[in-house]
């Protein structure tokens, strides 16, 4: 991508309510900077249709510099034609009481049809960020009807829980959120995730770890303060964040899931820098992690590729998370196979 080339991204579910926070974003120039067009392809059911079309008179009032068009369509083989950016948004989010596994049978229809659009006409260099639920698994479904794009463009987006785990720390540590690198998100988008910190930096160059006795203490003392914190604090409420969001808000999470999906794009495209970041890519085994499966790692973007962290040590805490929640994406890709969605 040269600065000025015009850049095609389809958003999936326009007409909803991350499609909502997303697309302005997209459209200022905060996903590809402001030097990059983008021409936006709004693709939704006829259901969403209109809320699709208001948001498309929003976007042209805003006057963006960088929106070169925008064109609404129900017809997903248009909605992906030529495109360089797909973001599956669009899906049935959860309601309260729900888990992701009631979400595979509602959204198994969508994925492998998007999936074959984007194969029969997507540009050569297409990513993908599936954002609707369960996004590992709906990532696994459109990669197997997309046999001509390799797999590893499909990834499904943990950013969010990525960014959760940097402003909890944040907030403990009291340091801005930019002090803090080097966390990251293992396994599922659900609350079997497993965040770790073991190999986290505070700008100061102390490690997270060895920062947090002194921010705890006073809330927790002796030895034992920090993996308690984890295992009673951090953990589930970084994991269970969506849970927590759908009940104090009534909805599920919207604009910090536009958000994420803005970065998670932006640094595929762009790079990501000193630190890595976490993103559910296709496994190829590494730290023990079945191939094939969509799974979240610590990854960096080098000449816009993900390329998987090697050689961090997990520790036996993580590594049991690790293992409990890509159990559950094997059960969960197990069960589309089941339904002939993917081989
Ligand atoms: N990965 C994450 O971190 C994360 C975070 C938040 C939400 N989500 C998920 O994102 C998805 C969307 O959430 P939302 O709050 O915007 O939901 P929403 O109900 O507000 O919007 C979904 C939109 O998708 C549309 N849609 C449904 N099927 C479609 C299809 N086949 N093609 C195109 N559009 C289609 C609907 O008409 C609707 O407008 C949900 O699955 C939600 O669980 C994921
Ligand atoms: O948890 C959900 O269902 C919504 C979303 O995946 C989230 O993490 O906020």
């Amino acid at each position: 991508m040269s600065a000025n080339t015009p850049m095609t991204i389809t958003v999936t579910g326009a007409g909803g309510q991350i499609g909502y926070a997303l697309l302005f974003r997209i459209a200022s120039g905060a996903m590809l900077g402001i030097g990059t067009p983008v021409r936006l392809r709004l693709l939704e059911i006829p259901a969403g249709l209109n809320a699709a079309e208001g948001t498309a008179l929003e976007l042209q009032d805003c006057a963006f510099p960088t929106l070169a068009s925008i064109d609404v369509t129900t017809d997903v083989s248009a909605g992906f034609e030529g495109t360089n950016i797909a973001l599956l948004v669009g899906a049935r989010p959860r309601g309260p009481g729900m888990e992701r596994g009631d979400l595979l049978q509602a959204n198994r229809a969508i994925f492998a049809p998007q999936g074959a659009a984007i194969n029969a006409g997507a540009a050569d260099d297409v990513k993908v960020l599936v954002v609707g639920n369960p996004a590992n698994t709906n990532a696994l479904i459109a990669s197997a009807h997309a046999p001509d794009v390799p797999a590893e463009r499909f990834t499904a987006m943990t950013r969010l829980d990525h960014n959760r785990a940097l402003a909890q720390l944040a907030m403990t540590l009291r340091v801005p959120v930019s002090a803090i690198s080097n966390v990251t998100v293992w396994g599922n988008h659900s609350a079997t995730q497993a965040p770790d910190i073991a190999h986290g930096i505070v700008t100061d160059s102390r490690g997270v770890p060895q920062a947090l006795p002194e921010a705890l203490a006073g809330v927790l003392g002796g030895p034992g303060a920090v993996a308690e914190w984890l295992g009673g604090t951090f953990i589930p409420r970084v994991a269970k964040r969506g849970a927590e969001i759908i009940e104090v808000r009534g909805s599920s999470s919207a604009a910090s899931a536009a958000a994420a999906a803005v970065d998670h794009m932006h640094d595929w495209v762009l790079g990501t820098g000193s630190s890595w970041t976490s993103v559910a890519r296709v496994s190829d085994g590494s730290y023990g992690v079945e191939a094939g499966l969509i799974s979240s790692f610590p990854v960096r973007s080098n000449n816009q590729a993900w390329e998987i962290e090697q050689g961090l040590e997990v520790s036996p805490a993580v590594r049991a998370r690790i293992d409990r929640s890509v159990q559950e994406l094997r059960d969960e890709r197990d069960m589309v196979r089941s339904l002939g969605l993917v081989p």
